[in-house]
Formats: C-alpha cells, sequence, structure tokens
C-alpha cells in the first residue's frame, strides 16, 4: 500500500525542497492528510524568535496535517554544511534508528509522508551510514529530482544507477526547470526522457522556472497507485 516516497535529488540546491512541495500538493487532492518530512535540516534561518529550517517550513506550508518540529524535522542543525560535519558542529551524532522511530511515528498519523533527503543520494550521515542508508531503512518508493542545468545527465544516471542498484524502487523522477538560461533545455530533457524510461521510471512532474516557485504550478502525472 502507498505510504509515501523518500526525495532525493541530483545535488544539493536543485529543487529537492520545491520538487517535494509539488509532490505534497498533487497528493493532497486525493489524500486527506499528507504530511511533509525533513529528517534532517543543516542550515538554519531565524524564525519567529528562534531558528528553523527554510526546508522544513515550505514543507509544512504544503502538508495538510500540521504536526511538531519533533515530527517532521527531527534533527536540524545550524551550520550549512554536509550532514556529518554539522552534526559533529553540534556536538551530536545522526541516528539511523531515531529517524526511523519518528518516521514510524509521523507516519502512523499520515496517509502519505513525502521524506526529503539534504544533498544527493550518498551524502555522509556519519562516518558509517549515507543519505541512501536513510532511503533503504525507511523502505520507501524513491524519487529522483533533476535540477536541469548543465551536468545534470551524468549526475542523474548516476544517481538513478546507485537507487537501483541497491535494490530500491525508483518510482519516478521530477524534472525542475531551475536555469532559466539552460542551453539546450528541450533536448537535455529528451535524453533524460529516453535515459529514465529505459530503466522503467516515469516522469511525474516537470516544474517551470518561476519567479516566485508556486508548488501548485507544474505538470504531475502521479503513478496511478499513489491515488
Ligand atoms: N523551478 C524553479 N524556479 C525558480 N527557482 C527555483 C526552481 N527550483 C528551485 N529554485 C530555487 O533554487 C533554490 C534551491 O532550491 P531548493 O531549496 O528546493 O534545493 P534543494 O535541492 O531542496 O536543496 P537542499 O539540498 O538544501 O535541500 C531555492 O532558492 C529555490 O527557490
Ligand atoms: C547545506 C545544504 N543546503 C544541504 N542541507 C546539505 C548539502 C550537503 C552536500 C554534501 C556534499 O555532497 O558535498
Ligand atoms: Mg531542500
Amino acid at each position: 500500500m502507498f505510504k509515501g516516497c523518500f526525495v532525493t535529488g541530483t545535488d544539493t540546491g536543485i529543487g529537492k525542497t520545491l520538487g517535494s512541495c509539488v509532490l505534497l500538493t498533487a497528493l493532497a487532492r486525493h489524500h486527506a492528510k499528507v504530511v511533509g518530512m525533513k529528517p534532517i535540516a543543516s542550515g538554519l534561518i531565524p524564525h519567529e524568535g528562534g531558528w528553523a529550517s527554510e526546508d522544513a517550513l515550505a514543507l509544512r506550508a504544503a502538508s495538510t496535517l500540521k504536526v511538531p518540529p519533533e515530527l517532521d524535522n527531527p534533527i536540524s542543525l545550524p551550520d550549512p554544511l554536509s550532514p556529518h560535519l554539522a552534526a559533529a558542529r553540534a556536538g551530536r551524532r545522526i541516528e539511523l534508528s531515531f529517524l526511523v522511530e519518528r518516521y514510524q511515528t509521523l507516519a502512523a498519523q499520515a496517509d502519505v509522508v513525502v521524506v526529503e533527503g539534504a544533498g544527493g543520494w550518498y551524502v555522509p550521515l556519519n562516518e558509517q551510514h549515507m543519505m541512501s542508508d536513510l532511503a533503504a531503512a525507511l523502505g520507501l518508493p524513491v524519487v529522483l529530482v533533476v535540477g536541469l542545468r548543465l551536468g545534470c545527465l551524468n549526475h542523474a544516471a548516476l544517481s538513478a544507477e546507485a537507487i537501483q542498484a541497491r535494490g530500491l524502487t525508483l518510482a519516478g523522477w521530477v524534472a525542475n526547470r531551475m536555469d532559466p538560461d539552460m542551453a539546450c533545455q528541450e533536448e537535455n530533457l529528451a535524453w533524460l526522457k529516453t535515459h529514465m524510461t529505459g530503466r522503467g521510471v516515469p516522469l511525474l512532474a516537470d516544474i517551470p522556472w518561476q519567479a516566485q516557485p508556486d508548488p501548485a504550478r507544474a505538470t504531475v502525472t502521479l503513478p496511478t497507485d499513489w491515488t
């Protein structure tokens, strides 16, 4: 039964948060209680007299189920660094078991949870684990957000291969037109479509470049078993 997905991306800063919000917005048309989760945020902004993850705030705004930060953003680290470094600087160690427990508590209250990673698939969490290990531990199908810019073809192919080699389901990919000046954007998109189709991976969303990103403004085709 569909319970949600794990959103990874070709890199940091390529639109995973926007892609996750697009999925949440589309899923909310079919499910009553949809919620985003940012298990590990590194880099915080001032918010309501304290500090918060900009990603967690965006996911929260796109969620129909509202929960406390301990559930939708259990680890928030001040420094905008790789999670293993941000955690070390904060005197913490990122434990997968803690994140799995928080995810399960959240999932028990929700119809659908969209979990956003941080950075790309092989971002380190501690000396032993990477983001891929968290996705595997959560047991969710994976969605790959491809930020359309020069270099993304290689990053997309590498990421897709790594996800599938791990034995996880790559349920779909998202094309995010993050660079309005990208040369040959349609030709790059065509290559990605052919490559991903060859891997059996459908395009779930096509997100236009937007000066003010709005998660309702995207062309979305959810898998039939997600609706
Ligand atoms: N389609 C788009 N149009 C305009 N701006 C975009 C688009 N996609 C992403 N951006 C902008 O690019 C920046 C990076 O995007 P985003 O924060 O979603 O990246 P991310 O992959 O979630 O990064 P992280 O690894 O930090 O979670 C943001 O300022 C976002 O608003
Ligand atoms: C700080 C940033 N926005 C993300 N939260 C973390 C990105 C980690 C990238 C690590 C790497 O691949 O080198
Ligand atoms: Mg993000």
